[in-house]
């Protein structure tokens, strides 16, 4: 008689999984059978990265609530950049530089990294993914520069998100290099119009709009009415957007990072983006850690961080003021 045919046996664990045990960390396939790993956290709490972009594409409260945004049209394929959550935007911010708008990282395929050098963590901290990417041969046709970057996606206990970037200057040729950056996060808002921002007013800001030429915000917190794609410089290292109607506000830490860009496109230009539903900019909103007007240079063997943390907290309502103050100095 034929013996049964033997299964095959599923790959040994890497020493990331059998460091972080099964549920707080594994990977599926996703959209387009694009892999992404899933962070799970304690209550439901939960979080997910693409490999192909290295990019997070999901995190959630302990209600299951979706607090990012990615477009209905967002195309799972490369070369195309996912369309929301956290596109990671190096070695170059937008149109500054000869690049492809956003740099090239947002359309790479990431791996996970089993064995990262040692980063400082809360211990609470359980549900984490370490990736790299480090350049191809057709990379270094694009920008010529060796370098390897780490990224650690992290979900805290209280479903605070951190993610982590380290940028290693790699170069065995002795050369440094310079580089803009970004933390493209999608916010996902009930409606638009119910948003302000809050850590951003008397800034500097570059408008994109106007040939990026720089103006002063004046007034109070700031309000959407029409597109917006403005670089404040030299931002907070706390800002927070508060949305009214869901009576959530996100409270978003930087470090490393001394700009924040902050876009909504708009109904035009939501038409005419293919990846992006016609009426879906009323319900996100772009708030990036960024470092745009300064680039950061590397020397060989110099390495850079920038962090970013993220939380979302109830917000109190009273008598159609919000306390700022409270906010950002929680
Ligand atoms: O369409 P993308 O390449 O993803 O860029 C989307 C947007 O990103 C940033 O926020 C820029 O400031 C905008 O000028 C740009 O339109």
């Amino acid at each position: 008689m034929a013996a049964p045919p033997s299964s095959p046996s599923p790959p040994p664990p890497t020493s990331q999984q059998q460091h972080q045990q099964p549920p707080f960390y594994e990977v599926v396939k996703g959209s387009s059978g694009l892999e992404k790993v899933r962070l799970r956290g304690a209550r439901g709490l939960s979080a997910e990265v693409y490999l192909y972009g290295g990019q997070v594409t999901s995190w959630k409260n302990d209600h299951g609530e979706e607090l990012l945004f990615v477009s209905s049209k967002a195309i799972f394929k490369p070369p195309k950049a996912i369309r929301g959550g956290i596109p990671i935007c190096f070695p170059q911010f937008g149109t500054h530089g000869n690049l492809e708008q956003h740099g090239f990282v947002r359309n790479r395929l990431w791996t996970i990294d089993d064995n990262p050098p040692p980063l400082p963590v809360n211990p609470a901290i359980k549900a984490f993914v370490d990736l790299i990417l480090r350049p191809s041969e057709e990379d270094l046709k694009i920008w010529p520069h060796s370098f390897e970057f780490r990224l650690r996606v992290a979900l805290g206990p209280n479903g605070d998100l951190s993610l982590t970037s380290r940028i290693r200057n790699t170069n065995t040729d002795g050369r440094s290099f310079s580089y803009t950056f970004a933390y493209h996060t999608y916010f996902s808002v009930s409606d638009i119009s119910e948003v302000r921002v809050e850590g951003l007013e008397t800034m500097d800001y570059l408008d994109n709009l106007k040939g990026k030429e720089r103006f002063t915000e004046q007034g109070d917190a700031i309000v959407f009415e029409s597109e917006i794609d403005k670089v404040y410089l030299a931002a907070p290292s706390k800002i927070a957007i508060i949305d009214h109607e869901k009576k959530r506000t996100f409270v978003l830490t930087k470090e490393g990072l001394p700009d924040a860009v902050v876009w909504n496109p708009w109904d035009k230009k939501a038409k005419a983006m293919q990846d992006f539903g016609d009426g879906e900019y009323k319900h996100m909103l772009c708030v990036e850690p960024a470092a745009v007007e300064k680039p950061i240079t590397l020397k060989p063997g110099e390495e850079w961080k920038g962090r970013l943390a993220l939380s979302a907290v109830p917000s109190s309502y009273c008598s159609g003021q919000l306390d700022p103050l409270k906010v950002l100095q929680g």
